[in-house]
Formats: structure tokens, C-alpha cells, sequence
């Protein structure tokens, strides 16, 4: 199993290209003694290793069964014998089953935003750890991990895209295959935030594309996609779908934060 280290390590690798992780850590090291790490939802200084505060992190709210096996929704605590939400019945989902770690609420948005807008690189590995024990029975059954990934441009800009960090921690955990470069995003489609469902839908829709090497790698294979956050689902449906059409056995999702009201959005 990898450790804390070699999980931050690997992902200095991955957005960067080249090791200057050893480097980083001194440098972090030193700013840590002069400047303590905030934690990134109230901004107090952290007095420990961890990366969240003890009082933030008892607010998360934590998804745990019973809970929908196709959407990864939560269940009233008397639908216990039911396996699969009216939801999903009515609309059926492009992917077998999805996972999420935690509600989306202001705790793990600010979380989230952290991760991908703040450069807090160092919240992957607790968020991957979560994301992992979250759809450890997707895990359990899959051949590689494939991310959402990022418009050039966007890449190009952020310089990391937040899903392949996360997806690399759970592949480092599980000991398996994440490919990073499988599928690509061929239209640079706006941010989703204040979109309509009906909107987000068109705005991913045949934005997603297997490159040639992805295409051959998961055909016959059971993948599980992986984001940072599931909101009305379109992206991961849109990337579902793709994978399908390219010949994956199975596709699953695990996500980090699930909005659980879509109607909202
Ligand atoms: O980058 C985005 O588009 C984005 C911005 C934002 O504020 N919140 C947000 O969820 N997203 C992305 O929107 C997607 C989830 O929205 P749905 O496609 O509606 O499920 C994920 O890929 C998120 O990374």
C-alpha cells in the first residue's frame, strides 16, 4: 500500500513532468515552521499533520448505505430492502453503479474548490482516501481508472486536472492502473456553476472522445470513471457514454461530492 509520502510525491510528478518533489517538500517543510498550513474550510491554522481541522471534518457529511446501488444516492433509513431509486428506474444512467464519498454542502465544496482553484494539491490524498473506501466494492471489481479529464486549455491554465490527482491516489491505494490519457475532451465547454440541468446536458454532450490508445485500452475492460464532483450527472453520463460506444465491459463513477438536490441546479 502506498503511503502518505509516495502519494504526495507522485502527484508533485504528475503535475509537474518532472520530480522536483523533494525540492517542494524541504521548501514546504521550512514555510510549514514559519507559516502553519490554514485548513481550507475555516481557515484556522492546523495544529497537526491532517490536512482539515478536527471541527470541519466532523460537519462532512459522510455518505454511507443505505443508498441507491445505481446513482449512489441516499435512501430514507426505512428503504433499507430497496436496491435501486424510483431515479434511477425512471432514467436509467449510462454507467452500472456510481460512488460518492460526501454530500456536496459548503464543507466539501470549499474542500473541492480548494483542491482545484487554490493549488491545495495536499488535500488529494485524504479526499482519494475517502473517494477509495467510498466505492471500495467498485474497486474491488475493476480492471483501470479512468478521469475526466480537462479541455487542453483549462489544463493548461489550472496545470493539474483534479480528477486524474484523485484517481492516481485510489489507483496508488488499490494497486491499479489509471489511464490518465484514455478520454479526451474534444469541445473546451464553459464551467457548469449556474447552468440548468437541461444546459449542463448540452453543454458536454459529444464533448467526450476516446483517444485511439484509450479506446484500445478499455475495450472488454471493467472501468471506473472518476470526478471531482457529480452535480446532475451530464458530465459522467457523457463520459459513460463514450466509454460504452468504445467497447468497456462495465463502466462505474466514483465521485468525491454528490450533489444530492439536482433539481436546484
Ligand atoms: O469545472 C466545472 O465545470 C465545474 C465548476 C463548478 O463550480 N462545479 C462543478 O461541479 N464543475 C464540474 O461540473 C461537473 C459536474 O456537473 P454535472 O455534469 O452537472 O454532474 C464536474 O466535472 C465538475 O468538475
Amino acid at each position: 500500500m502506498a503511503t502518505h509520502a509516495s502519494v504526495t510525491n507522485r502527484i508533485g510528478t504528475a503535475r509537474c513532468g518532472v520530480t522536483r518533489s523533494g525540492l517542494r517538500s524541504a521548501l514546504r517543510f521550512a514555510l510549514d515552521a514559519v507559516l502553519p498550513p490554514l485548513c481550507p474550510v475555516c481557515g484556522e491554522p492546523l495544529t497537526d499533520a491532517d490536512a482539515l481541522c478536527a471541527a470541519c471534518w466532523s460537519r462532512l457529511s459522510f455518505i454511507a448505505r443505505p443508498y441507491c446501488d445505481r446513482l449512489g444516492t441516499p435512501f430514507p433509513h426505512d428503504a433499507e430492502a430497496t436496491r435501486v431509486s424510483a431515479a434511477a428506474i425512471a432514467h436509467p444512467p449510462a454507467w452500472d453503479r456510481a460512488r460518492a464519498a460526501v454530500r456536496y454542502d459548503d464543507v466539501s465544496r470549499a474542500l473541492v474548490h480548494a483542491l482545484k482553484y487554490a493549488d491545495r494539491l495536499e488535500l488529494a490524498p485524504m479526499m482519494g482516501r475517502w473517494m477509495s473506501e467510498a466505492g471500495r466494492d467498485l474497486l474491488a471489481d475493476a480492471d483501470a481508472l479512468v478521469p475526466v479529464p480537462l479541455h487542453w486549455r483549462r489544463l493548461w491554465a489550472r496545470r493539474f486536472n483534479q480528477a486524474a490527482l484523485l484517481a492516481t491516489v485510489m489507483a496508488d491505494l488499490r494497486g491499479m492502473p489509471v489511464l490518465v490519457d484514455a478520454l479526451k475532451r474534444v469541445r473546451a465547454t464553459p464551467q457548469q456553476v449556474g447552468m440548468t440541468r437541461a444546459e449542463r446536458a448540452g453543454n458536454v454532450q459529444s464533448a467526450f472522445r476516446l483517444t485511439e490508445h484509450g479506446a484500445a485500452a478499455v475495450r472488454g475492460r471493467r472501468v471506473v470513471l472518476v470526478d471531482d464532483v457529480m452535480t446532475t450527472g451530464a458530465t459522467a453520463e457523457a463520459c459513460a457514454r463514450a466509454l460504452s460506444r468504445a467497447g468497456a465491459a462495465r463502466v462505474d463513477v466514483i465521485v468525491f461530492a454528490c450533489v444530492l438536490d439536482a433539481t436546484k441546479v
